[in-house]
């Protein structure tokens, strides 16, 4: 559940500000169990009966907590599944498609990328979180090859992938000119994973033209609802712009409609030239308050300091 190990720190703060500590802390190390002979004073048996009862008490208390937890996950998980989980979400996705935008996010992309005068025919591209192979992109002729990965594939042209889990490239013949993410991160449960998952891709992308001002190429293409940064106390677009400076992209593209908003972004810094340095980025993004205010979601992506 927490992600901490160790002690306290691994367990939820409802259940730590439930616990008291006892006087000793470990029944039986050096203050005295072993060692207790008939001369042990009163007082001194009495600390170790009091500390075992409130070891005890803690014990039963979280053994509650936790039995609530796992009632509650049980509950959601039964939700899920009652409402078909991924699967059904994903063929509702397909089928929400074109009343939603008018075709799919990649037709933006490609109309993009002619607009840039890359028309290579040579691109390839990772599309994160993949519904269809038959979209747009895949009938543009721009690239000759396509990745494309999701959790949950709906067709044998998608592998079934997690990109959380996806090993670094180890060859240029693994890295992409362009790397798809339309209304992928939103989907991420977690803030700090959203941010992971950027900071992800720039490990994906080409290094070739990096500093090469007139290709558009190795570029990220980024979809969010329009929510997410309209109308979210803890996200605006001044806030994506940071993250992704941060990481190294500079804007090439944007457009907003009424429900969504893209962005084309260009990784183009040098490795050494980022902010990025042995793993560490000196900018970090946290759940700030920016917009504050009822009505308003809570939509927001952290980027952490250290990165794996
Ligand atoms: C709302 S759908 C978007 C699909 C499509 N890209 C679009 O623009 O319509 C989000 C998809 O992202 C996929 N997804 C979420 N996290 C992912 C991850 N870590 N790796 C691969 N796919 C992921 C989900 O399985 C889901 O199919």
């Amino acid at each position: 559940m927490a992600k901490k190990k160790g002690g306290l720190l691994s367990m939820p703060r409802s259940i730590v500000s439930k616990i008291t500590r006892p006087k000793i802390d470990t029944i039986g190390e050096k203050s005295g169990v072993k060692k207790m002979t008939k001369s042990a004073s009163s007082k001194h048996t009495r600390t170790i009966i009091r500390a075992l009862h409130t070891l005890m008490k803690n014990k039963a208390l979280m053994e509650a907590e936790i039995q609530a937890l796992s009632n509650s996950l049980a509950t959601i998980e039964s939700n899920i599944a009652l409402n078909g989980g991924l699967d059904v979400y994903q063929k509702a996705s397909i089928l929400g498609q074109d009343v939603r935008r008018g075709g799919d996010s990649s037709k933006i992309l490609v109309e993009w990328l002619k607009e840039l005068n890359c028309k290579s025919k040579s691109l390839s591209m990772l599309e994160v979180g993949c519904l269809s192979s038959k979209n747009f992109c895949s009938r543009c002729n721009l690239f000759n090859k396509i990745e494309r990965i999701d959790l949950n594939s709906q067709e044998p042209l998608v592998k079934q992938q997690d990109f959380m889990k996806r090993p670094y490239p180890t060859g240029k013949e693994e890295e992409f000119d362009i790397i798809s993410l339309s209304l992928v991160v939103n989907f991420v449960p977690i803030p700090a994973d959203r941010g992971l998952m950027l900071y992800k891709t720039v490990k994906f992308l080409s290094k070739e033209n990096l500093s090469d001002d007139t290709k558009c190429t190795p570029c990220l293409f980024f979809v969010l609802p329009l929510p997410c940064v309209s109308n979210s106390r803890y996200c605006n677009e001044e806030r994506i712009t940071q993250i992704m400076n941060s990481l190294g992209y500079s804007l090439l593209k944007r457009k907003q409609a009424t429900k969504l908003i893209y962005w084309l972004w260009k990784y183009d810094r040098k490795p050494d030239m980022t902010t990025i340095k042995d793993k560490t980025i000196t900018s970090t993004f946290k759940k700030d308050q920016l917009n504050p205010g009822g009505n308003r979601n809570n939509f927001h992506i952290i980027l952490e300091n250290k990165l794996e």
